[in-house]
């Protein structure tokens, strides 16, 4: 590992440690940790993450738990292979990385997992609900929405699905920026994370 990235083994990378590629989406740190935070993590869980981007959840969580065994799902094959690198820059072991695209691929996965997290995949309420049928009693979903659509139909299949404690928060989150001579405070784009668990 290279020395830089030694000793993140917290939450909450520094987002410029992840490899990126042009165009693919990262959450940003403090959206992760509330996202971790909400997923309710035990050392031995199974995670899948559909649509895991540049990997900074599962980098996350394979550091935080070390046991745990997490799925990355991710249809685009270069943002796959970004996600391997992603675990390998961190040493990461317990990530596998399945090229796939959701909802088609959930019943080739380790089956029953513990915690999903949701996000990719439209429409998302028909993920949401597909993802749902797999996961067993006292298994939770954490999902985010960055505008008015997806929070609505997140809502709204939760509801549909009897999801029970429901839990939602906004992100608001300003960094200080350098602008010309400046030191200004810049808006992190304001995201939703909506969590729910199957307990009938
Ligand atoms: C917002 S990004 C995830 C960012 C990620 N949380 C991170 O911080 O690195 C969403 C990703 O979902 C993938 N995706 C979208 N729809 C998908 C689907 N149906 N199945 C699998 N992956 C999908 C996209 O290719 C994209 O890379």
């Amino acid at each position: 590992m290279p020395s830089q990235l030694w000793p993140y083994i917290t939450p909450g990378i520094p987002d410029d440690l992840f490899e990126r590629l042009p165009g693919i989406p990262l959450s940003k740190r403090e959206i992760r940790l509330l996202l971790i935070s909400q997923l309710r993590l035990q050392p031995n869980s199974l995670v899948w993450d559909i649509g895991a981007g540049t990997g900074t959840i599962p980098v996350e969580i394979g550091l935080l738990c070390p046991k745990a065994q997490i799925i990355a799902v991710e249809r685009d094959d270069e943002v796959a292979s970004l996600i391997r690198r992603n675990c390998d820059r961190f040493n990461v072991k317990n990530v596998e990385v399945v090229e796939a695209s959701a909802p088609e691929c959930l019943p080739n996965l380790p089956q029953a997992p513990h915690r999903v997290c949701i996000e990719g995949g439209r429409p998302i309420k028909d993920i949401l609900k597909a993802v749902w049928q797999y996961l067993p009693l006292q298994g939770r979903v954490v999902t985010t929405a960055g505008n008015l659509e997806s929070l609505y139909a997140i809502s709204q299949g939760l509801a549909e699905l009897h999801a029970r404690n429901i839990d939602v928060v906004q992100s608001s989150v300003n960094r200080l920026e350098q602008k010309g001579n400046q030191q200004i405070f810049a808006a992190v784009d304001p995201i939703f994370i909506l969590s729910g668990e199957k307990l009938d």
